[in-house]
């Protein structure tokens, strides 16, 4: 004779009982089950973390979801200033997030050797399967990577790059008259064409190509839109980065056309040249550059050749990949504050054109063509300028994220456990009263040029290229560009804002892009 399971002599068993009745609740009252959990959770994550003491937004208290809309406001920078403004120097920005506003924390968060290593943020950014130095987190593998690229960024090897820079720039110059030369009264887009000019210079030095923005006069096959796409996505979806398993790393994501950056042309171009110099030897690698300079390709292809076990073919392309990715947003966002500044200020662009006759009458720089990087060094107020617009509007915009070791840290005379994420962004940190003076909030480039001890001090906490292990790698080429076009520009022509007055766009994807820096321009 059968038993039906849960029924005997045909009563119900209190078990099927039980999980008939569960059932039915679970059923019927769902939505107010799964909205309880979701408090619950949330109040948990709120009361029961050792971050409670520190105040924030009460969004951030129980999700990361307020850092999700922060960034996709793309003006988090923005944010995060109004935060510290509101709450003090530690705030809680997500359930295990704290974001700190003192300098003196972001140093020793940002120092060699403390052990604050990259969060799973950076992760995000591709290519997950051959992380490039700024996004592999390993911190023993980034080392070992680092070691290699380290070589072509020295000075001295950008120094030997200067030839694509000054090609760059009279293309640049020869754009500028050749719209001067038509309707000089019309409006010139100077925040685009440093842009192009950034990308162009990157395309030369990492392989010996221009991507040909400039001599276009656009963004050849959107191909800037398609970084920013790119970099926007990162920004947004390395807040909560499981979801990029989801997303992006999902086999499907291919099929959305628009959202890759697979096919795009600085891909296109650096995978051509990948294959172009394959095999890999000394003459392959060097030679077919054409006039035997040496790019950053060959030079990493020799990193490689070397160390072929630490450095391997994909290292290659991932670093001179990454490099356009890493080096164009941002050189071309800093030389953009640098000229809205200036140009918003009519005694600090008199101040820097006073300077730069001077030097042409005195013969410390060229009356024509470009300057060399100590020809630069000799102009103290240009350089003051470029310090203040990089403290003033440094170009990363999101936080820069590190975990703390498992047996907690000390910052700024707070405690934080283990695993806690300690976030510092350098629009906070460059606006510290105490580092930077009363008026920290305003431009004003002689705050460098007082006292030279002040001057120290100040830089010892300036963050626009982060710091200790991490600290970029490609600061001398961004820096080597910026003041060889800079000073030429400004001693060549004379700009006007065409709109005095009006904000740059900026959005903050992870550089703050901007848009809007139109001008008129004459020659001098
Ligand atoms: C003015 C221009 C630039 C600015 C303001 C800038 C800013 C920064 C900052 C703040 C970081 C640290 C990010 C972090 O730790 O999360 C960084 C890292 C990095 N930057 Fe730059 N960067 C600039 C130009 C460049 C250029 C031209 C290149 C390459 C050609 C480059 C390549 C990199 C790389 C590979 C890293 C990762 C370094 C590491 O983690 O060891 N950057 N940059």
């Amino acid at each position: 004779m059968g038993v039906v399971l849960g029924v005997k002599d045909g009563k119900v068993s209190p078990t099927r009982a039980l999980i008939g009745t569960t059932t039915t609740v679970l059923v019927s009252y769902w939505l107010y089950i799964l909205l309880s959990a979701i408090v619950i959770r949330a109040a948990y994550k709120r009361y029961a973390s050792p971050l409670r003491k520190y105040p924030g937004p009460f969004l951030a208290s129980c999700s990361r979801l307020w850092k999700v809309l922060s960034t996709a406001s793309g003006r988090t920078h923005l944010d995060h200033i109004e935060l510290h403004r509101k709450y003090g120097p530690v705030v809680r920005i997500a359930p295990n997030e704290v974001s700190v506003a003192s300098p003196e924390a972001a140093r020793t968060l940002l120092s060699a050797g403390k052990r604050f290593f990259k969060t799973p943020f950076y992760g995000v950014f591709p290519p997950p399967e051959n992380p490039d130095i700024f996004t592999e987190t390993r911190e023993d593998v980034h080392a070992q990577k680092k070691r290699v690229a380290n070589v072509p960024y020295s000075m001295a090897a950008m120094q030997q790059l200067s030839p694509f820079i000054d090609d760059t720039i009279e293309l640049l110059a020869r754009k500028i008259d050749e719209h001067i030369a038509q309707q000089h009264k019309w409006v010139f887009d100077l925040g685009d064409y440093l842009h192009y000019f950034a990308f162009d210079v990157l395309g030369e030095v990492a392989f010996s190509r221009s991507f040909g923005f400039l001599e276009q006069g656009r963004d050849v096959d959107n191909a800037i839109k398609t970084i920013d796409k790119s970099q926007t996505y990162n920004g947004i979806v390395g807040q909560v980065p499981e979801l990029d398993h989801l997303l992006r790393r999902n086999p499907l994501w291919q099929f959305i056309p628009w959202l890759s950056t697979k096919n795009a042309l600085i891909t296109r171009m650096a995978l051509e040249e990948m294959g172009r110099r394959q095999p890999f030897n000394k003459d392959t690698a060097v030679l077919q550059t054409g006039d035997a300079r040496q790019d950053l390709m060959a030079s990493l292809i020799l990193g490689h050749l070397k160390d072929p076990e630490r450095f391997g073919v994909g290292d290659v392309f991932a670093v001179a990949h990454g490099a356009i990715f890493a080096g164009s947003d941002s050189t071309a966002s800093t030389m953009q504050s640098f000229f809205y500044h200036v140009l918003s200020s009519p005694s600090t662009y008199q101040s820097i054109l006073h300077e730069i006759q001077s030097a042409v009458s005195s013969g410390t720089i060229p009356a024509t063509g470009n300057l060399t990087w100590n020809q630069a060094q000799t102009l103290p107020y240009l350089q003051a300028c470029l310090k203040e617009a990089m403290r003033v509007r440094p170009a990363v915009g999101l936080n820069i994220t590190r975990l703390v070791p498992p047996e907690g840290a000390e910052l700024d005379g707070h405690f934080f456990p283990g695993g806690t994420s300690i976030a510092a962004n350098g629009w906070v940190l460059h606006r510290d009263k105490v580092t930077f003076g009363k008026d920290a909030d305003e431009w004003r480039p002689e705050r460098w040029l007082e006292s030279e001890e002040e001057a120290r001090r100040m830089e010892r906490y300036m963050f626009q290229f982060g710091g200790g292990s991490h600290l970029c790698i490609g600061r001398n080429l961004a820096l080597l560009e910026i003041n060889k076009v800079v000073p030429r520009l400004l001693r060549d022509y004379r700009f006007e804002l065409a709109h005095p007055g009006r904000e740059l766009k900026a959005n903050a994807s992870f550089f703050v892009v901007q848009s809007g820096l139109e001008v008129f321009v004459r020659r001098a």
